[in-house]
């Protein structure tokens, strides 16, 4: 029997020369990754244990992003938790306040994590580095207090389920609006514990932004994570941030591997989709039902990449958000806001009547940075609309992709883009 890219990574990290599902591994990490909300926590534990210490401090990257810059105290003493730490033990890669934003946007272009390899964080969103053709999963305190003292985790090796995607995107449509199809249809458990791998010509055409949004919501299908195989675009992409494929090692999944679902979709039929309150599996066509909005939320490690904010831009262009609409724009780490001032969206998001905040987790989780009050309602390129996510419990959250989101927010009720595909790239883009 073969095995799937994710049983030969995990293979290789156990001393195993095959793993079959359900087999118990004790797993070598290569990276972890820690932000100022899970890792005190863990790190409370092995100090309580006299446990303090780290596997390898070139191995753990460090990076603020939940609730910086601090908006209370209580936020301020966890970033001098992680700061402090990241000092005592030499910790090498640390992307400060100013010098990162969203720890899986900063971390996926850094080169530091690479094909084939594995990655754990206290973050749910870790799946998304599995773009790269990596292991990378979210687990709880206990397991990251194991991972940053021994660099070691134990998992069950989990079942793939394979997404055979085909068809060419029409106009308007985008990956997110993948996403958010393929989790209607198998449900918001429908990958319990499962790798949800994605292949097909349609991957094969993606870049790599559309793959990081497909991974990073594996865990809103309960999968363990998402992974694409390495391709050229892969290879382009790791080669612009300095790194040449000796550095890594490259899987496929055999032809005879064992899947445990395969799910068939063809885009070219895929419209604009939204996720109604409260769960990502609720998903609708867009605009479809007339939903008055008060928000419109741009941003998060799923669509807060650059490629997303031309998409806003160029919707927005032109156009102001409509009156008793709050547009916020939280482009993911400060190399998309530079890049985006650089290429004139800022502008464009301000003449429209846009906020554009730092970056940070801020507004996806409603921890700060317009938090949803009573009976707001807002459309949002995040990928969580659970009860109270971004404020308060009788506020409603639909996701959407970043196209939506504007054309959303110009209406001031959910709309569909494609209303928009005539218009043309905004900014330096469009010169
Ligand atoms: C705060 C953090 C632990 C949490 C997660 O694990 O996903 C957050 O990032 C989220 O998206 O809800
Ligand atoms: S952007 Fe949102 S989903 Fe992503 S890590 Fe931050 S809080 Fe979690």
């Amino acid at each position: 029997m073969g095995m799937t890219i994710a049983e030969k990574i995990l293979a290789a990290h156990s001393g195993h020369d095959t793993v079959v599902p359900g087999q118990l591994i004790e797993c070598s990490t290569d990276w972890v990754l820690c932000h100022e909300i899970t890792t005190p926590a863990a790190l409370r534990m092995l100090e309580e244990r006299g446990m303090d210490r780290v596997f390898d401090p070139s191995r753990i990257v460090a990076i603020p992003d939940h609730s910086v810059p601090a908006m209370n105290i209580k936020a301020a003493k966890m970033y001098q938790k992680l700061k402090s730490w990241v000092q005592e033990k030499g910790i090498q890669h640390f992307y400060d306040v100013g010098r990162g934003g969203i720890a899986h946007v900063v971390l996926e272009n850094t080169g530091l994590i690479k094909p084939g390899q594995t990655l754990v964080s206290g973050d749910s969103h870790t799946c998304n580095a599995g773009a790269l053709g990596m292991f990378a999963t979210g687990v709880g305190s206990t397991d990251l207090a194991g991972a940053i003292y021994a660099g070691k985790v134990w998992f069950k090796v989990p079942e793939t389920m394979l997404i055979r995607v085909r068809g060419e995107f029409r106009p308007g449509v985008s990956p997110k609006d993948l996403a958010l199809e393929v989790i209607r249809r198998i449900d918001a458990d429908g990958a319990n514990y499962m790798v949800m791998e994605w292949v097909g010509e349609t991957i094969d055409r993606m870049d790599m932004e559309g793959r990081f949004t497909l991974t990073n919501m594996a865990i809103e299908a309960g999968g363990k994570t998402g992974i694409v195989a390495v391709d050229d675009t892969t290879r382009a992409y790791m080669a612009a941030r300095g790194v040449t494929p000796d550095q890594y090692t490259e899987y496929t999944s055999d032809a005879d591997a064992r899947f445990k679902v395969v799910i068939d979709i063809d885009v070219s039929t895929l419209e604009p989709t939204v996720a109604f309150p409260h769960i990502p599996s609720n998903g609708r066509v867009a605009g479809a039902d007339q939903v008055k909005i008060s928000h419109a939320y741009v941003g998060s490690c799923t669509n807060g990449r650059i490629g997303d904010l031309r998409e806003v831009a160029r919707i927005l262009k032109g156009h102001t958000v409509a009156e008793g609409v709050q547009m916020l724009v939280v482009p993911a780490t400060q190399a998309v806001w530079k890049q985006a001032a650089q290429e004139g969206l800022m502008e464009i998001f301000v003449d429209a009547g846009a906020t554009v905040s730092y970056p940070s987790c801020g507004a996806c989780l409603g921890m700060h940075t317009g938090v949803l009050g009573p009976g707001d309602v807002c459309v949002s390129s995040s990928n969580r609309n659970f009860v109270g996510r971004m404020g308060d419990p009788s506020a409603e959250i639909y996701l959407a992709s970043p196209a939506t989101v504007a054309a959303s927010a110009i209406a001031g009720y959910i709309s569909d883009p494609r209303e928009y595909n005539d218009a043309p790239a905004a900014g330096s883009a469009a010169d």
